[in-house]
């Protein structure tokens, strides 16, 4: 990559610029969940308007910023621009600098030119033509190429300076995360759940990650590798609340009182209306899901059928179709597969009897949950939720750390 030194960077829009009257609202968001994932860099600013987002750099490092910006949905590209004193002299010379750096042999290319200053000295045509031959004074071997061109050096002349602009990155694309609405995600320390969100996210559902924790039969360690999980999912469109939910005491109840070959099954009820409780408390409109059909005998359609019963509310499954090799692609792509792999006991598997009933009865499981408090049990696990919001900042991190340390 090369070294230039950048000003500023202008970001299109992706599947938004089709959304109407909208899309004032998707903008913000967009621009609001830009801010979020570049909060590492407080010296930035970032401005929106219907077309453009522009993010000032003022000062800050383009490179490992712009590594953080491509992973942000609801982006179709983006250009970094270098700002440039708005006369003749400056900008020639801006442009042969930067040719000299980023030319290389054999290479064509194109100046176009754009005056949104109508009281600027030359208007496009001309402006086109004096840097064309300011880079053919510089490079005399460079060849004009108006179709195509390996450089296509963008120079737009605005009321507060010139910048120029000649790289076109691909964004992550999707929607802004947020502009679809709230889903509460259901977030094991798998390799699954962590995939079903990224997914949720690409379409623009903003996601609160619900994680069931029943101490001391599953550790801290377990604890934190999710909320690392959920973490890991913040660069897609900003924080993310975490709500740990305590689970011992429900999941002592079903032990105490259902047949081995039912545990799992009312198990997966239960942690569902506890689910569906939070989404009504958080004004959520979904639940969002790890299964992926066939793959353990909790998520066999018999036994979705089963623990779907519990609630009306979609539940939305976007792995649901995918084989494990694809979920486990994706996971890599996402940078959750390492952390997935950890040991650390989940809450269903310490309970988890060896052979669950793959096709369970609704009616068997209601039964046996009859012996238990239900609404009691269910209400005390929300009323016990932990809530955190996870930045993707590094340095929040480090401020828990030191906080920790200091108790
Ligand atoms: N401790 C938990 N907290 C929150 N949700 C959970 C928990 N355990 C399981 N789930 C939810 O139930 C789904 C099915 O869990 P299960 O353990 O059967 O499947 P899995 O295929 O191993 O999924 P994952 O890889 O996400 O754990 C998970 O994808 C997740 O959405």
């Amino acid at each position: 990559m090369t070294n230039l030194n950048y000003s500023e960077i202008l970001i299109r829009y992706g599947e938004l610029s089709t959304k109407g009257k909208n899309r004032m609202k998707f903008v913000s968001r967009l621009a609001n969940n830009v801010r979020e994932v570049l909060t590492q860099w407080p010296m930035v600013s970032v401005k929106s308007d219907r077309d453009r987002t522009h993010i000032f750099l003022n000062g800050a490092d383009y490179n490992p910023l712009s590594e953080k910006l491509a992973k942000v949905f609801g982006i179709q590209s983006f250009s970094p621009a270098i700002k440039v004193e708005k006369n003749m002299p400056a900008l020639e010379a801006a442009v042969a600098e930067l040719m000299k750096k980023i030319y290389r042999e054999g290479m064509t290319f194109k100046i176009s030119a754009k005056r949104s200053d109508h009281d600027f000295e030359l208007d496009s045509t001309a402006l086109n033509r004096e840097l064309g031959h300011t880079v053919i004074e510089t490079i005399p071997y460079a060849k004009a190429q108006m179709k195509q061109p390996d450089i296509d050096l963008r120079v737009e002349i605005r009321l507060d300076a010139a910048y120029l602009s000649y790289e076109t990155i691909k964004g992550a694309g999707g929607l802004p995360v947020g502009t679809a609405g709230k889903g509460m995600l259901m977030l094991s320390g798998g390799i699954d759940s962590p995939v079903a969100g990224y997914l949720a996210l690409k379409r623009g559902v903003e996601i609160e990650a619900v994680h069931f924790a029943s101490p001391p039969y599953t550790s801290p360690a377990a604890l934190q590798k999710a909320k690392d999980l959920a973490k890991k999912l913040t660069v897609f469109g900003g924080d993310i609340q975490f709500i740990e939910v305590p689970f011992t005491e429900i999941q002592e109840e079903i032990k105490n009182n259902v047949p081995m070959p039912y545990l799992m099954t009312v198990t997966r009820r239960f942690m569902m209306r506890v689910v569906d409780e939070i989404r009504a408390r958080r004004h959520g409109q979904i639940i969002i899901n790890g299964e992926s059909l066939g793959q353990v005998a909790s998520q066999t359609l018999g036994s979705m059928v089963a623990i779907n019963a519990v609630t009306t509310t979609p539940i939305i499954r976007p792995v649901v179709t995918m084989d494990k090799l694809e979920i486990i692609e994706l996971a890599e792509k996402i940078d959750t597969f390492n952390l997935s792999i950890q040991p650390f006991e989940d809450c269903c598997t310490i309970f988890a009897p060896p052979q669950p009933k793959t096709n369970p009865k609704l009616d068997h499981a209601e039964k046996f949950e009859a012996r238990m408090a239900i609404d009691e049990l269910v209400a005390r696990a929300v009323d016990g939720m932990m809530i955190n919001r996870l930045s993707n900042d590094d340095r929040t991190d480090k401020l828990d750390m030191d906080i920790q340390e200091l108790l």
